[in-house]
């Protein structure tokens, strides 16, 4: 038998409030993401990728339809279960790192160890491992986010969403800040991250080059998902 999708969204339907009228920003969206598979969402500005993003991290509530997330249906959950369900199974990669500029790059992780309330001592050796496997030397895991290039900074944006162990991991248009060549770099650091950690990956891009990396492409146009770039 085949394991079930850690991630899975049923005929989801998301709407926003515009003026007197509410705006579809998902329409019908259906999606299963296998544990190590890629999926790439490209799609014109506006067509509803971070909105996506979002339901799948169950940041925002659909109006309809079906949200699974590491075999959990958010439907039910409150706000407390939800964020809880989030820490535990969902890592989340934004556009820009995101990182804390007094803490170094070990400690970045440390912070999630901090807020799950779990060991400093075993959590320091963890992040160790984590940002040495995503490319990070020994000398640049002490240094404080000004002291690190774009692309080593998205390196230890990607370790620190993976620092909880997700089974989920949901991806913003990671190469945006960084040039073609950081950026295909970062692309295949994250093609490698999902097989070796067995996530259940979907990535928003509008780079097109870089959707050769992805397992599957699938693209978004007006709240609709469809097969094919
Ligand atoms: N909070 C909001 N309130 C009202 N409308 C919103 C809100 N967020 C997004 N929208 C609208 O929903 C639609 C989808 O937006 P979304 O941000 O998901 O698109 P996107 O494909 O991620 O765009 P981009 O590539 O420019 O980031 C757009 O028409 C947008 O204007």
């Amino acid at each position: 038998m085949t394991d079930p999708a850690p991630l899975l969204l049923e005929s989801v339907e998301l709407t926003y409030p515009d003026g007197g009228r509410r705006l579809t920003a998902l329409d019908g969206v259906s999606l299963a993401v296998a544990a190590g598979e890629l999926v790439a969402v490209a799609g014109p500005s506006g067509s509803g990728k971070s909105s996506l993003l979002a339901v799948a991290a169950t940041l925002l509530r659909p109006d309809s339809g079906r949200v699974v997330v590491a075999g959990r249906d958010t439907a039910g959950l409150g706000g407390r279960d939800r964020a809880r369900l989030r820490r535990e199974h969902v890592g989340i990669v934004f556009q820009q790192a995101n990182l804390l500029a007094s803490l170094t790059a070990v400690e970045q992780l440390l912070a999630v160890e901090h807020l799950r309330g779990g060991s400093v001592r075993e959590g320091r050796r963890r992040a160790e491992e984590l940002l040495e496997s995503v490319g990070l030397g020994a000398d640049q895991r002490h240094r404080r986010p000004h002291q690190l290039s774009g692309g080593e900074r998205q390196r230890v944006n990607i370790a620190r969403a993976l620092y909880g162990g997700p089974s989920v991991l949901l991806v913003d248009e990671p190469t945006s800040a960084l040039d073609r060549e950081r950026g295909e770099r970062v692309m295949r650091l994250l093609a490698s991250v999902t097989r070796r950690h067995r996530t259940a990956t979907v990535l928003v891009t509008h780079d097109r080059p870089l959707l050769d990396h992805a397992d599957r492409v699938l693209t978004m146009t007006d709240g609709r998902l469809g097969e094919g770039s």
